[in-house]
């Protein structure tokens, strides 16, 4: 359910209207225009209210980040930090992260980040989470072959689930940890992460590494209407 928009979302989303695309599928396939023909291209999922994507945007100029949000009133702040430091490297789309495939094609993407997303603890909203194995397939459409997922969470019940999912999506694990910052910060933080991590929660964190699926071949018996296009 979307939040009711604050009276001034409209005036403050105008302010800073260079940061929103509110046409992606006209720039699905030629993201890159928006920066340099041979830059890395990497989504922020869920970015909220944007610590994670404008800092990390700054450390890395020459990469190019899109952050999915859908919640406006949380994203209009993100776009406002972008502003306030001129970055020139991020982006904002106001939509839900279930369209990804109208917006980006397939093999555009180098990297997805997904921070401190909506655990959704019942089964009855399991589909919602956005480690569920309907939106791992979804990722793997515009993931490259080698492209990566990196994951945060303080929900450890959401993260060993994710840690299940991840392979049987055929996504490689690395970089498991429990506690990011058990020796010392590492990264940079979401404003969730900093709000859980100064009440002494830890952090969980992978990476996902997305591997090259072979097309499945024909059946022996198949009919030519079963047979998929190789
Ligand atoms: C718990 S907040 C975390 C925000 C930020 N990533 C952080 O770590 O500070 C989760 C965010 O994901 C957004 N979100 C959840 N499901 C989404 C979806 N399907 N499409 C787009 N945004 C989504 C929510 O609106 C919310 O802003």
């Amino acid at each position: 359910m979307r939040m009711r928009k604050k009276p001034n979302l409209i005036p403050r989303m105008e302010r800073c209207a260079e940061y929103l695309i509110t046409d992606p599928e006209a720039w699905r396939g030629r993201w890159r225009e928006k920066l340099s023909p041979n830059c890395a291209l990497r989504l922020e999922l869920g970015c909220g209210k944007g610590r994670f994507t404008c800092e990390t945007a700054a450390a890395e100029p020459d990469v190019l980040f899109v952050a999915v949000e859908r919640v406006p009133d949380a994203m209009v702040i993100a776009m406002e930090r972008a502003k306030a430091v001129g970055l020139a490297n991020v982006f904002f789309i106001d939509a839900d992260v279930a369209c990804l495939r109208d917006y980006f094609s397939p093999d555009e993407v180098e990297r997805i980040y997904i921070n401190f997303c909506d655990p959704w603890p019942t089964n009855r909203h399991a589909k919602r989470r956005l480690t569920h194995p309907g939106f791992l397939e979804l990722y793997r459409h515009v993931l490259r072959d080698g492209g990566e997922i990196h994951f945060k969470t303080d929900n450890s019940g959401l993260f060993e689930w994710s840690l299940f999912q991840f392979p049987k999506a055929d996504y490689a694990l690395s970089e498991v940890t429990r506690d990011l910052h058990g020796g010392g910060i590492r990264g940079v933080m979401t404003d969730y992460e900093e709000k859980f991590h100064s009440l002494g929660t830890p952090i969980n964190r992978c990476v996902a590494t997305k591997l090259h699926r072979e097309p499945a071949l024909p059946e022996e018996n198949a009919t030519p209407e079963e047979m998929p296009l190789l």
